[in-house]
């Protein structure tokens, strides 16, 4: 390997992480709702005083009148955009169909357009979801795949997490054949600010079951999704 090369790349193999489900992904974590009724939250009025601290901070007059009801309605667009919280994704998927007329192939759901917020900056990223499994007997109802995407996007998230739980539910709740999970997004902590790239897309994918074991399969999918649009 070039040594330039080599000398910004500090990591032998042998130090990287096994190829086996994250600990975070433990199903009994991620298919429940995130927030129980027994953890303990701030109350509202502190969450509203936090954001007039915030107000403070960036030098505003908060007691002018165009400000006096933003904390009440930031609260409240937190509450939107992090329902995904409150929500149970395994309840989603649990409704399914038996009468598929021996259907074998995968469903594949493109275009799942979603937005969450990074976990690092709390700033959205958007973008889309495509969406596949291959159904053993049962199906699920094509809505809820994109409900699924929309419980873990309303959370804090990076792009792979997001990925990788999506994949990952469908795969606990549906033990399908297997699961193929790719995600288009644009980050606004990296295109409004920091270092400011407008149009950069990321993509990230999971590919479990026959997905992954199958490269012909893989490719099926990716080129239903790259299809013309
Ligand atoms: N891998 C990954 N990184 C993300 C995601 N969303 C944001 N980031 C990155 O998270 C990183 C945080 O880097 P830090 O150096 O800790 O924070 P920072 O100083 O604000 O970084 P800059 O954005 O480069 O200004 C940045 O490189 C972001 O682009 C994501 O979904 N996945
Ligand atoms: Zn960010």
């Amino acid at each position: 390997m070039d040594a330039a090369i080599k000398s910004i790349r500090p990591n032998k193999p042998s130090d990287r992480p096994p190829e086996s489900r994250p600990a975070e992904l433990d199903p009994a974590e991620f298919l429940a709702a995130a927030v129980r009724a027994d953890q303990p939250r701030p109350a509202r009025a502190e969450a509203e005083a936090a954001v007039k601290t915030l107000l403070a901070y960036i030098g505003e007059n908060t007691e002018r009148e165009g400000l006096l009801d933003t904390p009440r309605r930031v609260v409240e667009a937190f509450d939107e955009l992090y329902q995904g919280y409150h929500q149970c994704p395994a309840e989603v998927l649990d409704r399914t169909f038996g009468e598929t007329a021996g259907y074998d192939d995968f469903v594949l759901v493109r275009d799942i357009e979603f937005t969450s917020q990074c976990e690092h900056h709390m700033m959205p990223f958007y973008g889309k979801a495509h969406i596949a499994y291959t159904p053993v007997e049962r199906v699920v109802g094509l809505s809820k795949l994109a409900r699924l995407t929309d419980i873990f996007a309303r959370r804090l998230q990076t792009q792979e997490h997001l990925t990788a739980q999506i994949a990952a539910a469908i795969d606990e709740v549906l033990k399908p054949r297997g699961v193929a999970v790719l995600i288009e997004a644009e980050h606004t902590c990296m295109s409004v600010r920091g270092v400011a790239k407008h149009g950069a897309s990321t993509f990230t994918s999971r590919f479990t079951g026959m997905f992954r074991d199958n490269p012909a399969e893989q490719a099926r999918f990716l080129s239903l999704v790259r299809g013309t649009r």
